[in-house]
């Protein structure tokens, strides 16, 4: 049986179970759930702090993880990403009063508070910079304010709590984070379960960016219809009962589609359907 580590609360645990239920397993019913065994596909799910999954992976006690890049970083842990999955997307960034700092040289000898001591320490070593870090919980935009740092280092999503702190990133982004798929570092890549696994995660996926386009055009527009449409390997071409006439279908990435319909119309294609895909293996 498969063991695989999920996120129990926060910005990651909502979207994982969604996932996983599109890829046909079974999810937790309540949130107080900790641990359910999927029979049918062979899996258990333990559902644990997003920062702690990456310790319980690389123990090699759960084959598998999804976490945060960011957290897996953080947390130092011996384990890899083996699959990016697209959601929960941040940014990890410096963030101070206006006019304070503008780089990160500005933080020598500086206090800069953090959940992320690990990102931070390392960030700095590299660079060679001597700041102090001071290790808070959460909410960390009021350390500012209330004098215990004068510089944070925090996830940022849509930037409202910063803009609500009165704080402005400043700097290079410290680091790009997205859900991931963790295994344990050098842990067999061929395990036939776990390929199975992240080939189920990955018909999700192509799922969700991919919509299937069917249309008619005549003959002699093939070739330019086809160019727009190349689908992911080639595109289906079958003859239709006029003669002249071909039916094409082809995947196309969702965010394209609309336009790509206006250029086969434009083309002289007709009857120009999309259709949503529910599930796929590549
Ligand atoms: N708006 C956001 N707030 C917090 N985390 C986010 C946000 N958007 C994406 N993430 C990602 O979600 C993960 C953090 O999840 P979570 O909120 O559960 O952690 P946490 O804030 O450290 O935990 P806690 O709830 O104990 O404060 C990180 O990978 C982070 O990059
Ligand atoms: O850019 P935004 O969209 O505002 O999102 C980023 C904020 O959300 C997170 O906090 P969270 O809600 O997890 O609370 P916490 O600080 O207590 O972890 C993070 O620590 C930032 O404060
Ligand atoms: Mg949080």
């Amino acid at each position: 049986m498969l063991r695989i580590a999920v996120p129990n609360k926060g910005s990651l645990s909502g979207p994982a179970a969604e996932m996983l239920h599109e890829a046909g397993y079974q999810q937790r019913r309540e949130s107080k759930e900790l641990r359910i065994v999927d029979p049918e596909n062979e899996v258990e799910f333990f559902y644990l702090r997003p920062r702690d999954i990456a310790i319980y992976v690389s123990s090699g006690r759960l084959d598998i993880g999804i976490t945060g890049r960011d957290l897996l970083i953080d947390s130092g842990a011996d384990a890899e990403e083996i699959l990016p999955l697209g959601f929960a997307r941040s940014t990890f960034r410096f963030a101070a009063k206006p006019g304070t700092a503008s780089g990160i040289e500005d933080l020598k000898d500086k206090t800069v508070a953090t959940s992320y001591e690990g990102i931070v320490d390392k960030h700095l070593a590299d660079r060679g910079i001597d700041a102090s870090v001071v290790h808070l919980d959460g909410a960390v935009e009021t350390a500012i304010e209330l004098g215990v740092a004068e510089v944070i280092a925090d996830v940022v999503e849509t930037g409202t709590s910063l803009r609500n702190a009165g704080l402005e990133v400043f700097g290079e982004p410290i680091m790009k984070s997205e859900a991931i798929v963790i295994r344990r570092t050098g842990a067999d890549a061929e395990e036939p379960k776990v390929q199975q696994f992240l080939r189920r995660l990955q018909g999700v996926l192509v799922a969700r960016t991919y919509v299937m386009m069917d249309y008619d055009c005549r003959v002699e527009q093939l070739e330019k219809a086809v160019a727009l449409t190349p689908g992911l390997e080639s595109p289906t071409v079958s003859p239709l009962h006029n003669e002249g006439w071909v039916a094409v279908r082809a995947m196309v990435p969702a965010k394209e589609a609309q336009r790509i319909m206006d250029d086969l119309y434009a083309i002289g294609a007709r009857a120009i359907l999309t259709t949503a895909i529910h599930a796929c293996r590549l």
